[in-house]
Order: C-alpha cells, then sequence, then structure tokens
C-alpha cells in the first residue's frame, strides 16, 4: 500500500496545467490569476497633490517669498496648466494633477487667504515635494505590478481595477461531476428511516468545490445497484474531474472499483497508508480527466478531499509553495497504529499554537465542526508531546497560497 507521500507524488506527477480564460472582473473573487500583470501606465500617472491647499515653486519659497498670488484652481479631474511665473500659485484640490512646474504642496491649514487673490503661507519651514505623490512612485510604466499564479481574493481585485484589468485572466477550472453513492443514504429532504442516513456528504463536496470556484456539472446520487452505478459514474465522466463518495472499500456493495476499470479507467492507485481515508482510489481516463473515489465516511471524505484533491488542484493552478505549515500542537497525541493519521485541529482565541480533540472515528458528523485547519501525526512517530511542532493544513483553501507572497 502507498504512504501518503507516495500516494501525493503520484497524483503530482498527473499535475497538468489549466487552461486560461478572460472573465469580468465582478466575476473574479476567488479565482485564481493566471498571468502576472504589468502597469500599463505610471501609478500615480501625474503629479497627484495629496491634500488640499496652493501649490507652489520650492524655488520661490527658498527666494523668500511667502506670498503668492493665485493663478487659477485645479480641481480632480482638471486638465493641468502648463506654466507658473515667479510669486504664483495654484489652489489645488485633493486627487488634481499638479503642474509640472509647481513641485511643492501647502495645506489649506497653514495658508492665509487674503481679499486680494493672494495665499500667505503662516509656516516657518517646508520641505521639497511636500503632500504630493510623485507621478511613478507607486509603479513605473511597464512595470511587474502582481505576480501570478495568486488568489484574485479581496485586495486584488482593487488592485487590478487600479490596472484596469477589467477582464481577468484566469485559469479556467475543470468541470466537477458529483456522484454519491449507497442504498442506505437518501436525500437530505428526506425523513430517514432509522437505518438510512442523510446524503450529507454531497453537500460537504458541494461546498469544498465551491470553495474553489469550481463548476460543478452534474451531482447525483446513486444506488450499490451495479448497473445504475455503472450508468451514473459513465455519465460523471463528461466533466473533467470525477469525485464518487463511497462504495470504496472492501464490501460486498462496494463495486466502484471494479465499474471504474469497467468504463476504461486506469487506476493509479487503491488504498493508502493514511487514517482516516485508506480506502480512496485515484484513476484517471486516457483524454487527461481525473477521477476520486473517496471513502464514504464523512471524516474521511473531507480528509481525501483536503490532502488529494486539492494538492492536485494546486499542482494544476501552478502553485509550487508547500501546503502544510510547521506549527505547534499545544496538547500532546498518541498513536498506535503506523499509518499517517490527520485529524481536526482548533485555534483558540489569543492562545498560540493548535489543539486538538479525540472523536470517535472517521464517522463522526461533528468531528471537524470549527476547526482550523488539518494536523498531520507523521506514520513514524508514535507520540507527538505537548508543544512539539507538527505539520498543519490551513482550512482555507487559499490560506498557504496567499501567505508566502
Ligand atoms: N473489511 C474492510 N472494511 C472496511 C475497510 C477495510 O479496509 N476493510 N475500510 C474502512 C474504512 S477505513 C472506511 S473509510 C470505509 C469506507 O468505505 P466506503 O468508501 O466503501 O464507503 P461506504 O461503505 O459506502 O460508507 C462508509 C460509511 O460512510 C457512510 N456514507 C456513505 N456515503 C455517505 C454520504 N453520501 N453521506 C454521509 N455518509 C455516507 C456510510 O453510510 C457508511 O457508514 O470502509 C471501512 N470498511
Ligand atoms: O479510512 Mo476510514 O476513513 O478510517 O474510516
Amino acid at each position: 500500500m502507498l504512504t501518503y507521500l507516495e500516494a501525493r507524488d503520484k497524483i503530482r506527477s498527473m499535475v497538468k496545467q489549466l487552461p486560461t480564460e478572460r472573465i469580468p472582473l465582478a466575476q473574479a473573487l476567488n479565482r485564481i490569476l493566471a498571468y502576472p500583470i504589468f502597469a500599463d501606465r505610471d501609478y500615480p500617472p501625474f503629479n497627484r497633490a495629496a491634500m488640499d491647499g496652493v501649490a507652489i515653486r520650492m524655488e520661490d519659497w527658498n527666494n523668500g517669498i511667502r506670498e503668492f498670488r493665485i493663478r487659477t484652481t485645479i480641481f480632480a479631474g482638471m486638465e493641468t496648466p502648463t506654466t507658473i511665473a515667479t510669486g504664483e500659485c495654484y489652489k489645488i484640490m485633493t486627487g488634481a494633477a499638479c503642474p509640472i512646474p509647481a513641485d511643492t504642496i501647502i495645506r489649506k491649514e497653514d495658508l492665509t487667504f487674503t481679499p486680494n487673490g493672494t495665499a500667505l503661507i503662516r509656516r516657518e519651514s517646508i520641505s521639497r515635494g511636500q503632500h504630493l505623490a510623485q507621478r511613478g512612485e507607486d509603479l513605473k510604466k511597464n512595470e511587474l505590478a502582481v505576480t501570478a499564479p495568486r488568489v484574485c481574493d479581496i485586495s486584488l481585485i482593487g488592485t487590478l481595477a487600479a490596472l484596469g484589468i477589467h477582464q481577468a485572466p484566469v485559469y479556467k477550472m475543470p468541470t466537477v461531476g458529483i456522484v454519491t453513492t449507497g442504498n442506505e443514504v437518501v436525500d437530505i429532504q428526506q425523513q430517514p428511516e432509522h437505518f438510512q442516513i442523510r446524503n450529507s456528504n454531497q453537500h460537504l463536496l458541494r461546498a469544498l468545490c465551491e470553495q474553489w470556484q469550481l463548476p460543478i456539472r452534474s451531482c447525483q446520487h446513486v444506488s450499490d445497484e451495479p448497473k445504475a452505478l455503472s450508468a451514473a459514474l459513465k455519465q460523471a465522466t463528461q466533466q473533467q474531474l470525477i469525485l464518487i463518495n463511497g462504495g470504496v472499500s472492501a464490501g460486498d456493495a462496494d463495486h466502484v472499483p471494479q465499474i471504474l476499470r469497467e468504463l476504461g479507467v486506469e487506476i493509479l492507485f487503491h488504498k493508502v497508508s493514511i487514517k482516516p481515508g485508506k480506502p480512496l482510489l485515484v484513476g484517471f481516463l486516457p483524454e487527461g480527466k481525473i477521477i476520486f473515489a473517496l471513502p464514504g465516511n464523512p471524516l474521511s471524505c473531507f480528509m481525501t478531499f483536503k490532502l488529494f484533491v486539492e494538492d492536485y488542484l494546486h499542482g494544476c493552478l501552478g502553485f509550487t509553495n508547500e501546503r502544510f505549515q510547521t506549527s505547534t500542537l499545544t496538547i500532546p497525541r498518541f498513536k498506535k497504529s503506523s499509518l499517517d493519521e490527520f485529524f481536526p485541529v482548533f485555534r483558540h482565541a489569543g492562545e498560540y499554537g493548535y489543539t486538538w480533540k479525540p472523536h470517535h472515528g472517521s464517522g463522526v458528523i461533528t468531528a471537524t465542526v470549527g476547526c482550523d485547519g488539518i494536523g498531520w501525526h507523521v506514520h513514524n512517530k508514535h507520540v507527538i508531546a505537548e508543544n512539539d511542532s507538527i505539520p498543519v493544513l490551513s482550512l482555507h483553501p487559499f490560506f498557504n497560497i496567499i501567505k508566502p507572497y
């Protein structure tokens, strides 16, 4: 059986760069920017007044002039005049383009406007260029403004808009087909019999996909009956990323692996030495579609998506940074198995590191509630002592992507 890292690396070897598309910036939140963005002009594009006041030439100040004749008033959005004579100033508003001959702004608070159209400076000292944002001080035309790949998060949206990127170049996310399986599983609107359970994983998988802005093109539930299962899986393989849930371990009704083989799926691996999530199966279709058959237990479904599906997407989006970050586990943890174990970890306000809490196995429906990440108890380490360092994968899919920049 493959170890966690072997399985992960096998999936990484199948990663292929996603195609790109241009979408309206208004739809780009949380999509992944595919190309670096260069400044289309200088930023700021003109010497910009940062205060309401007057614009003068420092040379005049240095020559002892303290009272300036107001030549005209320049508001933001106005074309700028090009000349200024000795002893003249412009009245100027914040955001306005300051005429080149003027190089210094005096705030309104430091001025007295006289009835005969002059401005008197009431300051002992001033410095050249004060309150004036210099053209190009933020970015020069053609300078690299934003690197890629990068998440179009709330802060980037504003920057892209300022750079005039109304059509954002982003990766085209693969279309998804979801199939949940199991005779005992019923829709959440239905009142279950005592031997039935609700199809929670369908909603879990939907939410996980939505966080990645993955377009879910089909989503169905099917019984364990092989013919129905085969038809449902075949239909799902029309999509590029196929997520199957349940029916993948060793039971007599676990037909998923066999049916996938019959449908021509090349099995990359079946079973990984991890807990939870051991029965995971990953396969490919010749045209490069990838199939993840995730174990049915809710915690196993959650973990295998976070550990493997997200890792695959991360690679397809061109990210190369390590997804786990070294953190501290403040409560000791013991493990008997020789498997790599993964468990929900929790942050507490004002406290350092992460905690964890025991639960009754991977069928527990509340194990992940409120968790902030996934801790990794490495296979050959039986004890994690109090305040030991462990690798932690953030719950937020983009957390570790955003951080390194
Ligand atoms: N003899 C063995 N038995 C099992 C093994 C094994 O290695 N040998 N592995 C165990 C492990 S570990 C897991 S995890 C489960 C996974 O089994 P399956 O992927 O085949 O999943 P099912 O048997 O269909 O279901 C398991 C469990 O999850 C519930 N379930 C299924 N689908 C959903 C859903 N959509 N929403 C919520 N809950 C769901 C299902 O009712 C079962 O309770 O196999 C062990 N067995
Ligand atoms: O791998 Mo299973 O997820 O332990 O129940």
